[in-house]
């Protein structure tokens, strides 16, 4: 069957391109054209994947900076996506590439182009055809807008993509839209934004699919339904974080060829249950302390733009603040992989592959992704929950390696976007230096994790809780200095929750006196005010002000218009450092 499918597809002739003969030839899955000299020996070859071509035109066409169309009868133009290594992202850039091909006759003209549309026809069956497009315009430098209509909007009108374009003009618009519009004949949504409107259509399709399943996605036990909606990303935030840690760069043409050729990446979603029966989603971080207090103090500065993080970052930094609380953990499969394993989530990820088999029972039918998950913990007990009490700078958990133009390997350099759990990070409060050593190391190669105050677990599922009032006032608020070791240095230990050993395990040396604060430099009256016992939670670049919350991880829940970081220059140079790339196949695919 495939076979004939392949026969009737082939085409193969001798068409011009400039002023040089190629062969050309069309298969079901490759269009390749081969230079020919006089003595018909091959020369310059290049081979473009079906599944990569944007689309095809009669005439001589060109439409980036500018459309312009010359209608000549036997010529014909390929479009299609062209690497170039970036050496300031992981991952590599994707151009338009073109070529202009001259046939002997119309007739023949025709004939190519026809068979060009049935192979992207018969080979990219998830390539949208409509789309619904949300620009924030207030986003990261306000430039969403001019974005869009300049770089996005002409590729998808090339690949014939209908779009229904929304610019929003209030906060959470996108995320009702999807809530409650009709969505019938959409493929998929786009956001032109950044990390905040990626979480608007992120819970607008997670709640949609539900209610529309009849399911309570407020209730922590309950399975999640997959969202057949795909999820485009369009760049145009401050932080860009989850655009830059499935694509591995930040660019929106790059993002935009993604979406056009129908590529599909299955996403880890943290769902964040908190206060009275109430519901958030994550897929980046779900962070308390640290980097629940940079959020709170940037939000006060939006005016900034993006320079607000860094801002606040300096300030929360200064105020050097840790909280009291319990974190209960459901360790994930440590057979499957580890946070330590030094290897890197790429395009075509095995580990992430083995997970879709034992998530989804029918992996082998595409129809049943979205309808047999067996959810992220069935047969788990209480016992199986580890505990550990103490007092900690930051408390983060991650879907996947977060990794951001300021931290090219991420919050966890190994973390998996589609394994089905998540990475759960651990900084025992520590003195400042120590703390500053922890964030410098993001934005290296060095490993974040080699501290004696962090440790670091895959996990399925996440509690938290403040300590008690008794506990908190026994140790409130106090200040080190000097490098970790007797000082602030980890020394604790961890009890499953359920065996009842628990607890208690408060690292030594963090008890705080006025002494201590008087050695402090980094004090500068900030810390002259009582700190507070509590921090918010950072849901994604949303304030949760809940301490208590229970996460758990479903895995695949959305897909996205992405492939997963493709392997480049400077990843290479990263692998070569530190990490071992684990991708089980080739690209391009
Ligand atoms: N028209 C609008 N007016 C005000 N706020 C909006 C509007 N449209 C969307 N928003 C909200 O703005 C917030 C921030 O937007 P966005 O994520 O696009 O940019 P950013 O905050 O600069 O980038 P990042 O989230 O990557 O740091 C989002 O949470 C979204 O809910
Ligand atoms: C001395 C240098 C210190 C530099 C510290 C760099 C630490 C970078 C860690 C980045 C993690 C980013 C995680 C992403 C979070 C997003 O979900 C969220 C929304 O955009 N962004 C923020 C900043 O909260
Ligand atoms: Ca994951």
């Amino acid at each position: 069957m495939r076979a004939q499918m392949e026969n009737d597809l082939r085409l193969e002739s001798s068409l011009w391109v400039g002023n040089k003969r190629y062969l050309a030839v069309l298969t079901g899955w490759h269009l390749k054209w081969t230079e020919a000299d006089k003595k018909n020996r091959d020369k310059k070859a290049v081979s473009v994947p079906v599944a990569e071509v944007v689309g095809v035109e009669e005439g001589r066409v060109e439409i980036l900076p500018h459309k312009s169309v010359e209608d000549t009868d036997r010529d014909f133009t390929v479009f299609y996506v062209k690497r170039s290594s970036s050496r300031s992202s992981s991952g590599l850039l994707w151009r338009l590439g073109r070529t202009q091909f001259t046939c002997p006759s119309r007739v023949l003209r025709d004939q190519w182009t026809r068979h060009i549309r049935t192979a992207l026809k018969t080979h990219s069956p998830l390539r949208p055809h409509r789309l619904m497009v949300f620009i924030n315009p207030f986003g990261g430098k306000k430039k969403g807008r001019q974005i869009y209509h300049s770089q996005v909007a002409p590729l998808f009108e090339l690949a014939g993509i209908s779009s229904h374009v929304i610019v929003t003009e209030r906060a959470n618009q996108a995320r009702d839209h999807l809530l409650k519009k009709d969505l019938t004949g959409f493929d998929g949504v786009v956001c032109v934004g950044g990390d905040g409107m990626f979480s608007e259509l992120l819970h607008g399709v997670i709640g949609r699919t539900q209610q529309e399943a009849g399911l309570c996605e407020n209730d922590p036990a309950v399975t999640l339904q997959q969202c057949p909606l795909h999820i485009g990303i369009i760049p145009a935030g401050s932080t860009d974080c989850v655009c830059y840690a499935t694509v591995g760069v930040i660019d929106p043409v790059t993002s935009a060829l993604h979406i056009v050729i129908g590529d599909s990446q299955p996403l880890d979603v943290c769902s964040v249950h908190y206060g009275p029966g109430q519901v958030k989603y994550s897929v980046s971080l779900v962070g308390y302390g640290f980097y629940g207090d940079v959020l709170a103090e940037s939000e006060k500065h939006r005016w900034m733009g993006p320079f607000r993080y860094d801002y606040s970052g300096a300030v929360v930094f200064l105020s050097n603040r840790s909280y009291r609380g319990t974190v209960q953990y459901l360790p994930a499969d440590p057979l499957m992989s580890s946070p330590r394993d030094k290897t890197r989530c790429l395009s075509g990820c095995g580990v992430c592959s083995k997970s879709t088999e034992k998530l989804f029972t029918n992996s082998s039918d595409e129809g049943s992704l979205y309808s047999s998950y067996s959810g992220p913990f069935s047969n788990e007990s209480e016992d199986d929950w580890v505990s550990v009490d103490g007092r900690f700078k930051c408390v983060s958990l991650t879907c996947m390696s977060s990794s951001c133009a300021k931290s090219p390997l991420g919050l966890s350099p190994s973390a998996h976007l589609a394994d089905g759990t998540g990475d759960l990070i651990l900084v025992w409060d520590t003195n400042p230096l120590g703390f500053l050593t922890y964030l410098y190391r993001h934005t290296t190669s060095q490993d974040q994790f080699d501290l004696p105050f962090v440790e670091v677990h895959r996990v399925k599922a996440v509690r938290f809780s403040l300590a008690s009032e008794g506990e908190e006032a026994e140790d409130n608020g106090g200040l080190n200095i000097g490098m970790d070791g007797e000082d602030g240095g980890y020394n604790g230990s961890t009890s499953r929750a359920g065996s009842k050993q628990n607890l208690a395990t408060r690292p030594e040396g963090q008890t705080k006196t006025s002494k201590d604060k008087t050695l402090n430099p980094f004090m500068c009256g900030l810390c002259c005010r009582k700190a507070p016992t509590a921090s918010v939670w950072n849901c994604d670049g949303e304030i949760l002000p809940f301490p208590k919350i229970f996460c758990k991880i479903h895995g695949q829940l959305v897909r996205l218009y992405a492939r997963g970081i493709e392997d480049g220059a400077s990843l290479k140079d990263c692998a070569e450092e530190r990490l071992e790339c684990n991708r089980t196949c080739s690209l391009p695919r």
